[in-house]
């Protein structure tokens, strides 16, 4: 793992010697686990600076003043555990994971402890916990479905004035254009600052195509 990589994030998204400290944690625990519990892509972990937790830190920069966050298929904690860590500082700032498998969610809940991260674990179906988000200010998933999907199980949110934000890779022009045939709502597309070809879809007003 490179040295240089971790000092270049933690400069980049000006992060605190404590937060950086908790990332650390985040970061050993991670490699501990993998070698048991297989958590994220192998390879990745090498770059997990770059890969993960520059992915992760970036959302925050979008939505400075949101507090209440939802991470679906949250995995390992990525987007939703790396924010909650970043942010936790600020005052009300609170991240929900909702994840299906229980080894994952049991790393969740440890690494969430021993970093003092704001987060409540939902070791559950993203479809049979939504209806208790309504009122979040932001809910984003990274890697887990389409976006046509993503904004069919996010809808009792994006409807009532929660923001979606959902990193995408190099496809995200052609999952909006799936997703549009569906559903309406305003976006942006926004550079991704980890990976050049990858974007960020900012979802707001989401309301279903008059059949
Ligand atoms: C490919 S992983 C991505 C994990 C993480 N977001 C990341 O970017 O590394 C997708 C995760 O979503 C979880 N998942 C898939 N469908 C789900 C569902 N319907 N409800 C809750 N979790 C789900 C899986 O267990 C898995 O951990």
């Amino acid at each position: 793992m490179s040295n240089n990589q971790r000092a270049r994030v933690l400069r980049e998204h000006n992060v605190s010697r404590e937060t950086a400290e908790s990332l650390d944690l985040y970061v050993s625990q991670l490699t501990r686990w993998q070698s048991v519990k297989n958590l994220v892509g192998p390879a990745t972990l090498s770059e997990v600076w770059n890969r993960h937790i520059a992915d992760a830190l970036q959302l925050l920069a979008l939505a400075p003043d949101a507090k209440t966050w939802v991470d679906l298929g949250s995995g390992a904690g990525i987007p939703g555990l790396i924010l909650a860590i970043a942010g936790r500082d600020r005052s009300g700032f609170h991240v929900t994971l909702v994840e299906s498998n229980a080894r994952k969610c049991a790393f969740l809940t440890e690494t969430g402890r021993l970093t003092s991260a704001p987060v409540t674990i939902l070791n559950g179906r993203i479809e049979a916990v939504m209806a208790e988000q309504v009122g979040a200010d932001i809910v984003c998933a990274r890697a887990l479905a389409s976006l046509t999907q993503l904004l069919s199980w996010a809808e009792p949110l994006l409807t009532k004035g929660t923001v979606g934000l959902f990193p995408k890779g190099r496809d995200a022009a052609a999952e909006l254009t799936e997703a549009e045939r569906e559903w309406t709502f305003t976006r942006d597309l926004i550079p991704s600052r980890t990976d050049s070809q990858a974007r960020i879809v900012r979802v707001t007003s989401l309301s279903r195509v008059d059949p």
